[in-house]
């Protein structure tokens, strides 16, 4: 998709979480880093409208998140911090259907739907345990899953291994490598966006740095050095 800020701004009542910000993006992998309190997840939630910019305007492919929100929600999936709060029926098969279920998804269309995105992730074993039942990076392959079976354009990441061990870590990123979607990482797992060809490095609520992954972490490591 194209995402396009236009003079996009956001503001919490005094404290502005994201400097008025004019960018344009479609790359397939974007990743977004910087100190914490820097503003990324404020410009996640921006991209995908759970936030309203308080000036300015963001469009998806030509869409407004604020005029065309329940569109803007349709191609976007989200992927928390902490997937045990994305998942919330007790097995995880049922909160795979959750989603097209909601959007009217009946018998055996909807039952190949959730049996492809369990597979996609190597979930179909696990399909009837309940979340606690899983590990870690197990959780957060379910909830990408639940997210994919929606079919997005788009999924946003916040912070997808923060909780993960080594194994973990590249059993997500080898996950997100492999998506169709675009995706948007915002992580403070350096190596996650190691490769991507376009990271964006948020400093005071502001846009310190815009290019390929190395040169973002080194700019990264300059500011977090100061
Ligand atoms: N709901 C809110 N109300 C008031 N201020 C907020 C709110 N959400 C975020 N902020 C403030 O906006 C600024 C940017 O926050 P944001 O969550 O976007 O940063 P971040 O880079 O994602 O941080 P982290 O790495 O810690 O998750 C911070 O100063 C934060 O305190």
């Amino acid at each position: 998709m194209h995402i396009l800020f236009d003079q996009a701004e956001l503001s919490y009542g005094p404290v502005v979480a994201l400097k008025p910000l004019s960018l344009s993006l479609h790359e397939p992998r974007i990743g977004v880093i910087g100190l914490n309190g820097s503003g990324k997840t404020s410009f996640a939630r921006l991209v995908n409208g759970l936030a309203k910019p308080t000036r300015g305007r963001v469009t998806l492919d030509g869409l407004d998140t604020v005029a065309d929100e329940k569109a803007v929600i349709a191609v976007t999936g989200f992927i928390f911090q902490n997937p045990g709060h994305q998942i919330i029926l007790p097995i995880i098969r049922d909160d795979i259907a959750l989603g097209p279920l909601s959007r009217g998804l009946k018998g055996r269309d909807l039952e190949e739907r959730v049996e492809a995105a369990l597979a996609r992730f190597g979930l179909t074993d696990l399909a009837s345990r309940r979340p606690h039942e899983l590990s870690g990076g197990q959780l957060q392959l379910a909830a990408l899953a639940a997210v994919v079976v929606n079919r997005p354009k788009l999924i946003l990441f916040d912070e997808p291994t923060n909780q993960l061990d080594l194994r973990n870590r590249a059993r997500v990123k080898a996950a997100i490598e492999a998506l169709e979607e675009q995706a948007i990482v915002i992580s403070h797992d350096l190596d996650l966006v190691r490769d991507f060809s376009r990271v964006l490095v948020f400093h005071e609520g502001a846009l310190a740095f815009d290019g390929a992954g190395v040169d973002a972490i080194a700019r990264y490591r300059e500011i977090a050095a100061c």
